[in-house]
């Protein structure tokens, strides 16, 4: 009579349980996700980005219609004072909220140049019925000033949960335009990346 030595473990439990190992590895690889209600804070902000930036192209027409020169550090300088002013009752970090909105008018400035650069080559003519800066379009950004700073506040208040700055990058490809090589989209997301990542 020959004896055959059993396995020391069945091969059928053995696959099983690698396959149940490696099922937790996966779980365990798998980078947290913020909850939805965080989820939803950056969503929002992302499409208030997203509503900002729309209106660089329109700004852009109007000042290729009137000459006005695409910097306009009198109108940034008048922002940033109201911005301070309100950062502070909503509970936001003052110099977060600057610099937050520095990078917003550095990103429709890109926006505008490339666009101003584009019309130049293509010798374009003035636009057929131009907005007004300041009666149509300045007023379209006031209203989303404190909209942003609102949305600012919410973000501090999310800022240490974990996954939000990964959740953010991902989700800013998803919401916000990547004309001109996601170079606007990106340095107006700058500011939040920065402060999400730990
Ligand atoms: O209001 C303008 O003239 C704009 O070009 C818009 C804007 C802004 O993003 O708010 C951008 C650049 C200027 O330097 C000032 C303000």
């Amino acid at each position: 009579m020959t004896l055959r030595k059993a396995p020391l473990i069945h091969p059928v439990r053995f696959f099983v349980t690698a396959l149940v190992l490696m099922w937790l590895a996966g779980c365990q690889l798998q980078p947290p996700e913020p909850p939805d209600e965080d989820k939803a804070v950056i969503d929002r902000m992302l499409v208030l980005i997203e509503e900002r930036l729309d209106v660089a192209p329109v700004v852009a027409q109007a000042k290729w219609n009137s000459g006005a020169s695409i910097e306009a550090p009198e109108r940034e300088a008048r922002i940033l004072d109201q911005v301070t002013a309100q950062a502070g009752e909503a509970g936001v970090e003052e110099d977060f909220a600057r610099r937050f909105f520095e990078k917003q008018f550095e990103a429709s400035k890109q926006v505008q140049r490339r666009l101003h650069h584009q019309w130049l080559q293509e010798g374009r003519s003035p636009f057929a019925d131009p907005p007004d800066l300041a009666e149509d379009v300045r007023p379209v950004l006031d209203r989303l000033t404190p909209q942003l700073i609102e949305a600012l506040a919410d973000i501090e208040r999310v800022a240490e949960v974990e996954g939000t700055g990964r959740y953010l990058e991902r989700r800013a490809a998803e919401l916000i335009r990547d004309d001109f090589d996601g170079e606007p989209r990106d340095v107006s997301i700058q500011p939040l990346v920065e402060r999400l990542t730990p």
